[in-house]
C-alpha cells in the first residue's frame, strides 16, 4: 500500500472538511492502493502530531476529535492540551518536513487562511516536500516567494485557490503545456460576489445576503477579503502568473464594495458585520434597481488579457452568460488559439468547505506517484 504522509496547516472550514473526506475516503483509498497518513494537523497556536511521525499517524478517532474540537469554536491546543507560540509551531513543523521531506516524503497542505504561511512553505520545498494549496496568499505573495513555490512544479497543486474544486489551474496547465497561448481569461471567480449578487436581484438586503454567505462557508474568515475585491484579485494574479505576467496585488485594478473607512484597520470585523453593513445596503440596491431598469444585471467580473488585469462590478445583461450564473457558481471564459471564437468554459460551485476540501484532496492523490 502507497502511504502519502501529510501535514494540514489550517483547521477551520475547509481543512475540517478535508480531515472528513479523508477519513470518509478510507476505504476507496484502500481500493486504489493509497493510504493518507495525516502525522500532524496544525491551527493558529497549537500543533497535534503523531508520535512516530516516520511510521505513525494521528489516527481517525483523534482526527475526528480534532474536527469536533475545532467545530465547536475550541483550539486545538484544547485537544493536544499544549498551546503553543507560533514560532514553536513553524519549528515543530520543519522537525517534521526535514525528518520525512527526503524520506518517506511529506505533503504540506495549506488549508489556513494566513499570509504567513509562506514562510514556511518557502522551506517546505528545500526540504523536498510537496506543497497543495487552497490559500491563495502564499501564491500571491512576493514574486520571490511564488518563483520558489513554483521551482518544482510536479511538487505544487493549488486546484483549490481558484474555483474552488473547479478544475481551472488543471484546464489552464494543459492548454499552456500543449503551447496554445492563451490571450484572455474573463470570468466571474467568487462564490461570494456570485451569491450576493444574484441574490440582491430578488429584492433581499446586501447586509443578510453578505450575513448568509459567511453562514454557508462562502466568505473568507473576513468577508471584507471578498467584497473589497482582495480576493478575486488573488485568484486574478494566481491565473496572470500562471500565464507568465510578472504581476504583483498592487498592480491590478480592483474595485471595492464597501468605503475605506470600512477597512480592517479603522474598524473591527463584529463592528462592520453589524453595523457597517447595513450602511451598504441603500447604495448597491440602488445600483442593483438602475441596472435591472435596462434589462442587466451587476456582476463582479475578473478580465485578464496580455496588458490587462483588473477585477470589478460590471453592468451584463441578464440573459448573458455571466448575467445568467445564479448563487456561489463561478464561470470563466478561456480564450486561446485552439479557443478563439468560441471560449473554453468551466463552470459550476465555485465556494463552500465540501468541494474546496473535495479539490485539495483530489491534489493530494495527484501527487501520489511522488511518493515510494
Ligand atoms: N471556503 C471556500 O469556499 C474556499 C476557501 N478557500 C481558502 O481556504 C482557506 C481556508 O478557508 P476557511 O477554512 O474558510 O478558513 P477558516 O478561517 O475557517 O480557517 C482557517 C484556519 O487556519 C488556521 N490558521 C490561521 N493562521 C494560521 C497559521 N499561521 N498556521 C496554521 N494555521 C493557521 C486557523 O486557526 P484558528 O482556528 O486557530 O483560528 C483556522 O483553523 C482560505 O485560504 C480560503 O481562501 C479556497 C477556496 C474556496
Ligand atoms: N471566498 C471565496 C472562497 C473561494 O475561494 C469565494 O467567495 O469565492
Amino acid at each position: 500500500m502507497k502511504k502519502i504522509p501529510l501535514i494540514l496547516m489550517g483547521c477551520g472550514g475547509v481543512g475540517r472538511q478535508l480531515l472528513q473526506h479523508i477519513v470518509s475516503c478510507r476505504s476507496l483509498h484502500a481500493k486504489q492502493g493509497v493510504r493518507l497518513r495525516v502525522v500532524g494537523v496544525c491551527d493558529s497556536n497549537s500543533l497535534i502530531v503523531a508520535s512516530d511521525v516516520i511510521n505513525g499517524e494521528v489516527d481517525d478517532v483523534g482526527l475526528t476529535q480534532v474536527c469536533k474540537a475545532k467545530s465547536n469554536g475550541a483550539s486545538l491546543a484544547t485537544v493536544s492540551s499544549h498551546a503553543m507560540s507560533g514560532q514553536e509551531v513553524t519549528s515543530k513543523i520543519i522537525e517534521v518536513v526535514s525528518l520525512l521531506g527526503n524520506s518517506t516524503g511529506l505533503a504540506v497542505v495549506d488549508c489556513s487562511a494566513s499570509s504567513e504561511t509562506a514562510g514556511i512553505l518557502s522551506q517546505v520545498v528545500d526540504f523536498g516536500c510537496c506543497v497543495v494549496l487552497a490559500n491563495k496568499k502564499p501564491l500571491t505573495a512576493s514574486l520571490e516567494v511564488y518563483d520558489k513555490l513554483v521551482s518544482l512544479p510536479r511538487r505544487i497543486r493549488h486546484e483549490s485557490t481558484v474555483g474552488a474544486g473547479l478544475p481551472v489551474i488543471a484546464a489552464l496547465n494543459r492548454i499552456i503545456s500543449s503551447g496554445d497561448p492563451v490571450h484572455r481569461i474573463v470570468g466571474s471567480l467568487s462564490g461570494t460576489l456570485g451569491y450576493v449578487m444574484s441574490e440582491l436581484q430578488t429584492g433581499k438586503p446586501f447586509s443578510k445576503v453578505v450575513t448568509v454567505a459567511k453562514s454557508l462557508g462562502y466568505t473568507e474568515p473576513d468577508p471584507r477579503d471578498d467584497l473589497g475585491g482582495m480576493d478575486v484579485a488573488r485568484k486574478a494574479l494566481i491565473l496572470a502568473r500562471l500565464l507568465g505576467h510578472r504581476l504583483t496585488l498592487d498592480s491590478l485594478k480592483i474595485e471595492s464594495l464597501y468605503p475605506v473607512e470600512m477597512r480592517p484597520s479603522v474598524m473591527p470585523i463584529e463592528d462592520f458585520l453589524v453595523n457597517g453593513l447595513p450602511q451598504l445596503d441603500a447604495d448597491i440596491q440602488d445600483r442593483i434597481t438602475k441596472a435591472s431598469s435596462k434589462g442587466n444585471v451587476l456582476r463582479y467580473v475578473c478580465l485578464i488579457e496580455k496588458t490587462r488585469c483588473e477585477v470589478g462590478i460590471q453592468e451584463l445583461p441578464k440573459d448573458s452568460p455571466l448575467g445568467r450564473l445564479r448563487g456561489s457558481d463561478n464561470l470563466l471564459e478561456i480564450y486561446s488559439r485552439c479557443y478563439n471564437e468560441q471560449p473554453l468554459v468551466i463552470q459550476g460551485a465555485g465556494a463552500g468547505n465540501d468541494t474546496t476540501a473535495a479539490g485539495v484532496l483530489a491534489d493530494i492523490l495527484d501527487i501520489q506517484d511522488l511518493f515510494p
